[in-house]
């Protein structure tokens, strides 16, 4: 078995399991936000007539996507959350503290667990070596009540990102380029594992931005073995974790794909499908209205400073804005003690509180006609605002140099 295999295994209480299989598993957590937390309340009280969850620690609920809600809709999709919580003795209720994918990875997720959650986005946690999915609303609900559920055993794609990481050049412009080769559908239901000296190099950030976008090739899991830079990750949040350094040598492969990552150049996605990708030099020059750094891709510490080492002392264009949601809460008091957000605000940009906002389509929405380049993950039509406007995706570096001009442009050019 691979890793991922031996994950799942462990969860079934197998000694092997093998792709194909279906099995039943036991999570150790189940993450909900706002997108959908109202409906699991529903299905779980009204059609499947329970009461209480199984564990009031290891359902975590997380109030994200429409923080400070914006509409009555999600006022009262807040309250209903909120007094679940209440009724259930819920020990994790987070209300607009940041969005779900970062909170679970900076209080919760350990190396090993096996994870669901009611966000596609659910697959990020394999930066720090979890196994983690998102699942519909009915499986969401169904796993309240005794916390398992059912899966098939996926198999598993290896990809080996080797070489020097060229300056100018991020995790982002890596997955951007592997979602082009794969295509959106891709990895549907297959299991993604990232290795190779790239990967060693990359912060917890960095790892995070290449399996949070596995989603985006239909994968059902993203997994990065676990190393020291997870134990420091661990320990600078005051969680000391244990797991098995041992390499795995007999685990069993889809497909292997190699990349040298010294010739990967910043990369765009355009309009309207993530797959959609090119060199930025081919949409160079693209005038851009509003410019977004934040969600669960790209809105953590590092993505901020890398963005603000590109604004410090520099305005945005005329006539565009620039909009920073820190991932968290604990990213903006960073970010505030460090001097970013003063960086930022000097340069033009609005901030605002830790949540999905500009990714979602909760704030900052586009008029008609106007075009986004922004560090999110999808560029579906109508996401943010109008659905005649044109969504592009970046690093943050690409999306800092691109606001002081007011056009795509080239991060390498000002680092
Ligand atoms: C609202 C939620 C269900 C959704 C998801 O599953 O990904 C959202 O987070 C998104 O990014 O589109
Ligand atoms: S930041 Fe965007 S991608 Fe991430 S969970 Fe929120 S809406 Fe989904």
């Amino acid at each position: 078995m691979n890793e991922i295999e031996r994950i799942i295994a462990k969860h079934a209480g197998v000694d092997s399991v093998k792709p194909g299989e279906i099995v039943e598993v036991e999570v150790d957590l189940v993450m909900t936000n706002d997108g959908t937390t109202a409906l699991n309340i529903d299905i779980f009280e009204n059609q499947l007539g329970c009461d209480k969850v199984w564990d009031n620690e290891k359902l975590i609920m997380i109030m994200d996507h429409y923080i400070p809600s914006n509409t009555i809709a999600a006022a009262n999709s807040h309250k209903i959350m909120r007094e679940f919580g209440v009724k259930n003795n819920l020990k994790y209720v987070y209300d607009g503290v940041g969005v779900c994918h970062q909170l679970m990875l900076e209080k919760h997720v350990e190396p090993g667990q096996l994870i669901i959650g009611a966000d596609s986005h659910t697959c990020s946690y394999g930066s720090v070596g979890a196994l983690s999915t998102g699942m519909g609303s009915t499986d969401i609900a169904v796993s309240w009540m005794d916390g398992r559920t059912w899966l098939k055993v996926p198999e598993t794609i290896k990809i080996i990102l080797d070489g020097e990481i060229p300056k100018g050049v991020y995790a982002k412009d890596m997955i951007l380029k592997i979602i082009a080769d794969m295509t959106a559908k891709g990895a549907t239901y297959k299991a993604v594992l990232f290795e190779g000296t790239a990967v060693e190099a990359m912060s917890i950030s960095e790892r995070t931005t290449l399996c949070n976008m596995v989603i985006e090739a239909g994968g059902k899991f993203a997994y990065i073995k676990p190393d020291d830079k997870v134990r420091e990750y661990m320990a600078a949040q005051g969680r000391e974790v244990d797991f098995d350094d041992e390499e795995c040598t007999d685990g069993e492969y889809e497909q292997i794909i190699n990349y040298d990552v010294s010739e990967i150049e910043p990369q765009i996605a355009c309009p309207h499908t993530v797959d959609n990708v090119c060199d930025l030099s081919e949409v160079e020059g693209m005038e851009i209205d509003e410019f977004f750094i934040g969600a669960c891709t790209n809105g953590r510490y590092e993505d901020l400073e890398v963005a603000a080492a590109i604004l410090k002392g520099k305005t945005i264009a005329p006539n565009v804005r620039l909009i920073v949601t820190p991932a968290s809460r604990e990213i903006y008091k960073k970010a505030a003690r460090e001097g970013l957000l003063e960086i930022f605000m000097d340069a033009g940009a609005m901030i605002s509180n830790p949540s999905c906002g500009t990714c979602f389509g909760s704030e900052g929405l586009l008029g008609d006609g106007e075009r986004l380049l922004s560090t999110a993950n999808r560029n579906f039509i109508g996401r943010v605002g109008s659905k005649d406007g044109f969504i592009y995706l970046a690093s943050p570096a690409v999306v800092a140099a691109s606001a002081i001009t007011g056009k795509i442009s080239d991060p390498r050019e000002v680092l």
